[in-house]
């Protein structure tokens, strides 16, 4: 069998870093190539060599209808027949606002931006400008993207690579920065008791993605917004992960607890790079040019990409479908549960919605990062190359989720699940 991916990624080293555009596509926790994608539709991808692999990476979450969905190819085409960046405003902005704001009504106001990292990044500035506070609080093992200020104790590519900060950010920037454990809210008390009168906003994953998939306890983030509500910080949700996953209405609505401010990326550009800043009027008023904090971005309501967001959504939202699709994912997970316990395989499994978590452990809970960094990494790899080798794509680190999409169907399912049974048998 032929494997181009890896001529491919030797030539891609001799130009890119590390061969790839973004660390955790590089392999390196789990050891190998990564493997070369040349297409995708519906629930499969298509490596460099012709081999069929069912997706649960879906592009790390934005592609919840799928790859290369129909009225989505359509919509992107369509207006790219017209321009594809104007550097003025165009209608399909307002609409995916209107869109986003009817499925998430605490979005009163949105500002879009390129990536999460950005939508995070303005987060800190708007609530800094707003509050006239400094610090910020954030938990272990949450990732929101590679903002300076936040590359703290941060999951993803900075848990898998095993980086504990990151060189190139002054100390002075992360002075105001504060960290707690995730899930666990006494701490988050004490903290505030000595630097409440500073905190401008505590940040948080409430479906935490970067160190696997870890909900928030309920009473964790209603203990939240009781801190914030007390001290005046803000409570941000970093949603870009978990909004229209979660549920369709994210993480705040299958809680039903609501932060202040809330950054969505991912699925709201359904697969082309946009993300969101959204949240209550009177704190979004103070972003420029109705207030005085600074934010902008040349290609920030890029045409295609708010074309390719409206049409994901609208058919996320159509009645049912997102419900299918995370009854999907609980077959899925019960079904790997099922062949596991078969094996004699200890696995733990997590849902939220269509997002999913795979943990090899015996523990009764996985609720924080030292939870999920006990679990057996080792058997996480040979899992990982059984599941590849048999057609089943996963995040190559035990530190992303995994995502499912409305295109997954019975096929995927049972190829998924025979895939599994051989893999756990020889783990
Ligand atoms: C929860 C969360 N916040 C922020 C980000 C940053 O988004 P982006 O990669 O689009 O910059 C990510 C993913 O990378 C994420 O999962
Ligand atoms: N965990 C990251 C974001 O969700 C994965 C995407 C990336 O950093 O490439």
């Amino acid at each position: 069998m032929t494997n181009r991916s890896e001529a491919l990624f030797e030539e891609a080293n001799q130009y890119l870093v590390g061969g790839v555009n973004s660390a955790v596509r590089a392999f390196r926790a789990v050891g190998g190539t990564p493997v070369f994608m040349r297409r995708g539709q519906g629930a499969w991808i298509e490596d460099v060599d012709g081999r069929q692999y069912v997706d649960y990476v879906l592009s790390y979450g934005p592609l919840a209808i799928g790859h290369a969905h129909p009225a989505v190819v359509d919509a992107i085409a369509q207006t790219a027949a017209n321009g594809t960046s104007f550097g003025a405003p165009t209608e399909l902005e307002t609409e995916l606002a209107r869109k986003v704001q009817a499925i998430m009504p605490g979005m009163e106001r949105l500002r879009m931006v390129n990536s999460g990292t950005e939508a995070c990044m303005s987060a800190v500035r708007l609530a800094r400008g707003y509050t006239g506070r400094d610090r910020v609080l954030k938990f272990r093992g949450n990732y929101h993207g590679h903002v300076d200020a936040l590359l703290v104790e941060a999951g993803s590519g900075v848990l898998t690579l095993g980086i504990p900060g990151s060189p190139g950010v002054p100390a002075a920037v992360t002075e105001t920065t504060l960290t707690a454990p995730y899930n666990d809210i006494d701490s988050v008390r004490q903290l505030v008791a000595e630097y409440g009168d500073s905190l401008a906003a505590i940040l948080v994953e409430p479906v935490s993605g970067n160190m696997n998939c870890v909900p928030a306890l309920p009473e964790f983030l209603q203990g939240l917004r009781d801190v914030c509500d007390d001290t005046g910080a803000l409570l941000v949700f970093d949603e870009v992960m978990s909004g229209f996953r979660a549920s369709l209405g994210g993480a705040q609505a299958w809680y039903g607890i609501h932060p202040d401010l809330t950054c969505l990326g991912k699925v709201i550009g359904g697969g082309l790079p946009t993300a969101a800043l959204g949240g209550r009027a009177e704190i979004m008023d103070w972003l420029a040019p109705t207030g005085p904090v600074y934010q902008a971005g040349t290609l920030s309501g890029n045409p295609l990409a708010m074309a390719s967001g409206l049409t994901t959504l609208t058919e996320l939202a159509r009645p049912g479908v997102h419900a299918e699709a995370e009854a999907w994912t609980a077959r899925l997970l019960e079904g790997l549960r099922d062949r596991a316990a078969r094996a004699g395989v200890a696995l733990r499994t997590h849902q939220a919605g269509t997002m999913f978590g795979l943990f090899f452990t015996d523990r009764d809970s996985v609720v924080g990062f030292e939870d999920v960094a006990a679990c057996d990494g080792d058997r996480f790899v040979r899992f990982f190359h059984g599941m590849l080798e048999a057609g089943v794509y996963l995040a190559p680190s035990a530190f992303e989720a995994g995502f499912v999409s409305t295109a997954h169907d019975e096929a995927a399912l049972r190829h998924t699940l025979d895939a599994a049974e051989q893999v756990f048998a020889d783990l």
